[in-house]
């Protein structure tokens, strides 16, 4: 694949917000495991909780010191302060190197994150402190996979390339954001948000690249990113709950990588393609072809999807079933491989729509300062407006 760079419009990005059906319950509508937080930077775990909360997931599982906690609780009482099982992580917003402890914690937690052999890998945003851990733990052999969000500013975005062995400094970055996020999406194997003005999303090695609106300029606030991380978090848990439903598009690409099913869509890509049939829930697991060892609808088909030498071209998949709505993207199909960098570009997105509410900003306004925190009560109605978005083109 040659380097592309993508235009989305909100609605494309909106098509990957999912609303709840009849039969979800908080623990399939997605379980976010949070680590954020320290005696110095408590109220970025405050932020990030309720952004979470706000963005719409089933469940904000909060692991922090009990000052932490209890600040949290104060501000969002829907988030648990205790361990347990989560479909995604976000970790590291208010965490420093220079608090020891914590950072252990941490990286407990991206170790968690990282998989290992016999472990798979966990959907996961790696924000502030964790990105430092993160390059120790790649310079000694790990490896990202596309759902890990990286989210630098470009100060961080310096360490970590540093980190990774390519001594780069914050001006450099500044220079060329562009090849610094395409840089750290290579080195690494995630998906990578560079924030700042512009701010980029980076996914398949460095060979995608999206240009987000960045939002106005009051946006550089303390703990707006904070938010940021929050909302992503909370997006990458939606996305990796709905995995394990038997009904589910990943569900229905396992088939198609083991039925082969798919590639006649591919081959005629756009123009309405139907896409492999859709799967009856009521008709329990369907069979594959050969063995079944996507058709779980879980973390590990998701794995196996990207771990198979599928030819990537061949897997498309008609998107997400909101409302039945095609969201079409370059070719009215969107592969697997490119969800992580939508559902991070429409992070993105919603965190931009916020800002120019909150400040007032517009064409010919100049808005007014905002704070981290009106961000998130925010939230509610920028999912509100493009889920509406979404339902208007389709009809
Ligand atoms: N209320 C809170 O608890 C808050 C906690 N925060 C946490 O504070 C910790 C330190 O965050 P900092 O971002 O201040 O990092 P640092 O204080 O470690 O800054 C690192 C370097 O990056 C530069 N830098 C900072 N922001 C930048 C930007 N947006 N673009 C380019 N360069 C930038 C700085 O000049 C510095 O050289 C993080 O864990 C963060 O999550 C912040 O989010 C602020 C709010
Ligand atoms: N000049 C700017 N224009 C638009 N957005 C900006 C600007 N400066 C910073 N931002 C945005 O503000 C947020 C700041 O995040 P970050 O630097 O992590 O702050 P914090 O650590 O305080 O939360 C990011 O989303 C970034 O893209």
């Amino acid at each position: 694949m040659s380097p592309q760079s993508l235009t989305l419009t909100d609605t494309q990005l909106a098509g990957r917000l999912r609303v709840p059906g009849a039969k979800d319950h908080k623990y399939t509508r997605g379980v976010l495991g949070v680590w954020a937080g320290s005696q110095t930077y408590p109220g970025a775990a405050v932020l990030a909780c309720a952004a979470a909360v706000r963005t719409g997931v089933g469940l904000v599982r909060l692991q922090a010191p009990q000052r932490v906690a209890d600040l949290v609780l104060a501000r969002r009482p829907e988030v648990v302060p205790a361990a347990g099982r989560s479909q995604a992580l976000l970790i590291g917003p208010g965490i420093s190197a220079q608090d020891v402890p914590r950072a252990a914690e941490a990286d407990a937690a991206l170790a968690l994150a990282l998989g290992d052999p016999t472990t798979p890998p966990l959907p996961a945003v790696l924000d502030a402190g964790a990105l430092p851990l993160l390059a120790c733990r790649l310079q000694a052999g790990a490896r990202c996979w596309p759902w890990h969000v990286l989210t630098p500013h470009a100060g961080e975005a310096a360490v970590l390339l540093s980190g990774l062995g390519r001594r780069t400094s914050r001006q450099q970055v500044e220079e060329d954001p562009e090849a610094t996020v395409r840089a750290l999406s290579a080195m690494t194997g995630a998906t990578v948000l560079l924030k700042g003005n512009p701010t980029l999303v980076s996914g398949e090695g460095g060979q995608l690249l999206v240009r987000l609106d960045p939002g106005p300029a009051w946006l550089a606030t303390a703990g707006s990113g904070d938010v940021l991380a929050g909302v992503l978090g909370a997006l990458l848990a939606v996305e990796a709950a709905s995995w394990e439903r038997p009904d589910s598009e990943v569900y229905r690409v396992g088939e198609a990588c083991v039925t082969g099913r798919g590639q006649a869509d591919a081959a005629e890509p756009g123009a309405g393609s139907p896409g492999p049939a859709p799967v009856d829930p009521s008709a329990g697991e369907p069979q594959a072809a050969d063995s079944a060892p996507l058709l779980h609808g879980s973390t590990k088909s998701v794995l196996e999807c990207y771990q198979e030498d599928i030819s990537r071209d061949s897997v498309a998949i008609p998107s997400n079933k909101t409302g039945g709505v095609k969201v079409s993207c370059l070719t009215g199909l969107v592969p697997v491989w490119m969800h992580p960098l939508l559902v991070t570009a429409l992070g993105g997105r919603i965190h931009a729509r916020a800002a120019d509410i909150c400040a007032g900003t517009g064409p010919g306004r100049q808005g007014r300062p905002l704070a981290a925190l009106d961000l998130v009560e925010t939230l509610p109605a920028v999912l509100e407006a493009l889920l509406e978005a979404v339902q208007e083109s389709a009809s």
